[in-house]
């Protein structure tokens, strides 16, 4: 199994480690991450996951076969500047990134011929049950492409999709459980309204989206045919659908990802990250 060098030791950087380190298939010793400057976070991934950290770029360096990407957009080209003299075209670099384009990574090597692959996973990744749309940069070979999406698949489910379609990826499956999480708070609020015990509901919500998401994947219905299903006429759902129908839950739904997904281009956006990157030396 390949040795992981993970720039960034946030949330993303955690659900992959916990997902890998829970599929029982990568050695928490492979795994080596790094962060800007909290030591306590760094321990406590230490602690928590039995991998590796580092701040010293020759060692994230010396320990990894690939490098993860997964810092915040703004912050990719400071985090990556130690190793732009090192990385080569045996050392792939996969990011994790919202919205910064593989054409932006490869060109910060104008010397070398670095594999960049850019993905969108998601939090799930610590149930080992990530979406990880992914694509591959010119660069990456067919046994690299090979091998990281093995390493997606081990914490979750993946798609080789054009880079065009890479942020709209990030709005509807990178960020996606943050809307069905949202959707769960709501569910639990009106719960306890109706007089059911705090715990019951997160049992009986969790299980409510579980369970359709499950359906979802298992047949060929469309959630039109499969809400249909549930409806009878005059009856609970019937009467629910209306409210949702008339407050316009849809529209409410469609805005919300199309504003990720202007989001995810913004934060790719040339501008911004020129801006980040001086800003950053200064
Ligand atoms: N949180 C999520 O659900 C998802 C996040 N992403 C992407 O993952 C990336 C990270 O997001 P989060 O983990 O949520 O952010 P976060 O803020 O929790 O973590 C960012 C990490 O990067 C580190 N970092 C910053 N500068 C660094 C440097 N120079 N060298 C090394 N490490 C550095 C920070 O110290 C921090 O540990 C973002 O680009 C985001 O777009 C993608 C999909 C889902
Ligand atoms: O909110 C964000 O920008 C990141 C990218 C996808 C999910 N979280």
């Amino acid at each position: 199994m390949v040795n992981i060098s993970i720039l960034g030791g946030g949330s993303m950087a955690e659900a992959l480690t916990a997902g890998w380190v829970r599929s029982g298939k990568v050695p928490s010793g492979n795994i080596l991450a790094s962060n800007r400057s909290n030591d306590l976070r760094l321990k406590e991934l230490e602690e928590t996951y039995g991998i590796k950290t580092s701040r010293s770029p020759e060692k994230i360096y010396d320990h990894g076969d690939i490098f993860i990407l997964a810092c915040k957009p703004k912050d990719w080209q400071k985090a990556l500047a130690p190793f732009k003299n090192f990385l080569n075209p045996d050392t792939p670099l996969v990011s994790v990134m919202a919205g910064v384009t593989i054409n932006s990574m490869e060109d910060f090597f104008p010397e070398t011929q670095v594999p960049v692959m850019r993905t969108i996973p998601n939090t799930s990744a610590v149930v080992n049950a990530s979406m990880t749309p992914y694509a591959a940069g010119k660069w990456v070979t067919a046994d690299q492409k090979t091998s990281i999406n093995h390493l997606f698949q081990l914490v979750g489910d993946t798609a080789e999709v054009p880079e065009q379609s890479m942020d709209a990826m990030t709005a509807l499956t990178g960020t996606g459980p943050a809307y069905i999480y949202y959707l769960m708070e709501s569910m639990e609020l009106a719960a306890e309204e109706i007089g059911i015990d705090k715990k019951l509901a997160r049992h009986l919500v969790s299980q409510t989206l579980l369970g359709a998401g499950l359906r979802v994947q298992e047949n060929d219905l469309s959630p039109s045919i499969l809400y249909q299903q549930i409806m009878s006429p005059g009856g609970t759902t019937e009467a629910g659908f209306k409210v949702l129908k008339e407050q316009g839950m849809q529209d409410i739904m469609i805005n919300c990802i199309h504003r990720a997904f202007e989001r995810s281009k913004e934060l790719g956006g040339s501008e911004t990250n020129a801006l980040a990157f001086n800003k950053n030396h200064l």
